[in-house]
């Protein structure tokens, strides 16, 4: 039974990379006070030890499903999981990268059956997993992969901006094969549904990127735009959808173009991100569309260099937790 509607929600924090700052953000959360529960999936030792290094003194709770209290202030509720190796903070190890999946798949199985009502991730180091021998590109991919969705769509959103990715991590040299009609539609449809039933928008206008610089040129500096996206633009423009472009992503980010925006469909990684996180860096949310369940998540990366320090800003991992929160009360 999940605690939506009316009720207070339940959200699982997954904690993400032990030698970062995630358990450090995890552990701030305790000094907030929220209109939810919080459950964070760590390894309780690895929190108390991080907890004396940042000076904190913080009551660890063990998470009983039956409880459904928010922790009272100075308190965090954790959902138990063991580190392979005990873990030196900015010291990544490749023997903790399973611990990391571990818990990724603990708490998306957890909201599958209604254990949680969503989940919130902390950052991962994407290349220690893969040294421990998993392949693995990002969380939006595995949890696509552990649901069973064949798609799901990268979106980040920040105080008057939203960016959505056509296409998530891959290769440079890849993106053009992987942005072929079928995928693009896909993306498209899934980025206008969730803007109107996650986010209320009626109408959503969204604003196409092209993939070539100045939008192909009419095909001097690239075929992509004419070949794949205005057709798959005049087809979803037929049944009624609000999509502008492809326009140039060089000049598609000023206030003219935005102004009355509700999302930018940005065609790879480093064309939208940039942008939104040189917007909002710190307080924006990447959030997972077309998944079956919740799952908002920080906008940035472990940050070895600061573990332990208690220099950290939790603000946007309180940004996800705030989206979340508002998703499941819908
Ligand atoms: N959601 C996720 O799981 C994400 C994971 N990553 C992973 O993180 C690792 C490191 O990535 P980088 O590109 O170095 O990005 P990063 O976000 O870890 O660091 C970039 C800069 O921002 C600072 N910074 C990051 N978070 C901060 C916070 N909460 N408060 C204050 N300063 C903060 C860092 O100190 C650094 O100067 C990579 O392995 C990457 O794959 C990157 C982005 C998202
Ligand atoms: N730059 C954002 C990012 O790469 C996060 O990816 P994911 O781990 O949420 O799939």
């Amino acid at each position: 039974m999940t605690n939506s509607g009316t009720h207070t929600p339940r959200l699982i924090i997954t904690s993400g990379e032990p030698a970062g700052i995630g358990p450090d953000l995890c552990l701030m959360l305790a000094n907030h006070s929220l209109p939810a529960q919080l459950v964070v999936a760590a390894d309780p030792e690895l929190l108390s030890q991080r907890a004396r290094q940042m000076k904190l003194n913080i009551n660890l709770k063990t998470f009983n499903p039956e409880d459904h209290q928010p922790a009272r202030t100075g308190e965090l509720i954790v959902a138990p999981l063991p580190l392979s190796q005990p873990c030196t903070p900015g010291q990544t190890d490749p023997a903790n990268g399973q611990y990391v999946l571990d818990m990724l798949s603990y708490a998306v199985q957890g909201c599958m059956e209604g254990l949680f009502d969503g989940m919130v991730t902390g950052p991962v180091h994407k290349e220690v997993i893969n040294n421990a021998g998993v392949p693995f590109t990002g969380h939006t991919e595995f949890l696509a992969e552990q649901t069973h969705t064949r798609k799901v769509v990268m979106m980040l959103a920040t105080e008057g901006l939203r960016v959505a990715l056509a296409t998530t991590h891959l290769p440079l040299r890849d993106v053009a094969d992987a942005i072929t009609p079928e995928s693009l539609e896909e993306v498209i449809r899934i980025l206008n549904r969730d803007l109107k039933n996650k986010f209320g928008i009626a109408e959503p206008e969204v604003l196409v990127c092209g993939l070539n610089p100045h939008a192909g040129e009419g095909g001097h500096l690239g075929r992509e735009e004419i070949e794949v996206i205005i057709p798959v633009l005049d087809k979803l423009r037929q049944e009624g959808m609000n999509l502008k472009g492809p326009l140039p992503a060089d000049t598609l980010f000023n206030p003219n173009y935005l102004e009355s925006a509700d999302a930018v469909l940005a065609m790879y990684h480093d064309q939208g991100l940039p942008v939104l996180k040189f917007k909002g860096f710190g307080k924006a949310v990447n959030i997972t569309l077309g998944l079956p369940v919740i799952r908002t998540s920080v906008d940035h990366g472990t940050a070895l260099e600061l573990a332990g320090s208690g220099k950290a800003s939790p603000d946007s991992l309180l940004t996800a937790i705030d989206y979340a929160m508002q998703t499941v009360k819908g």
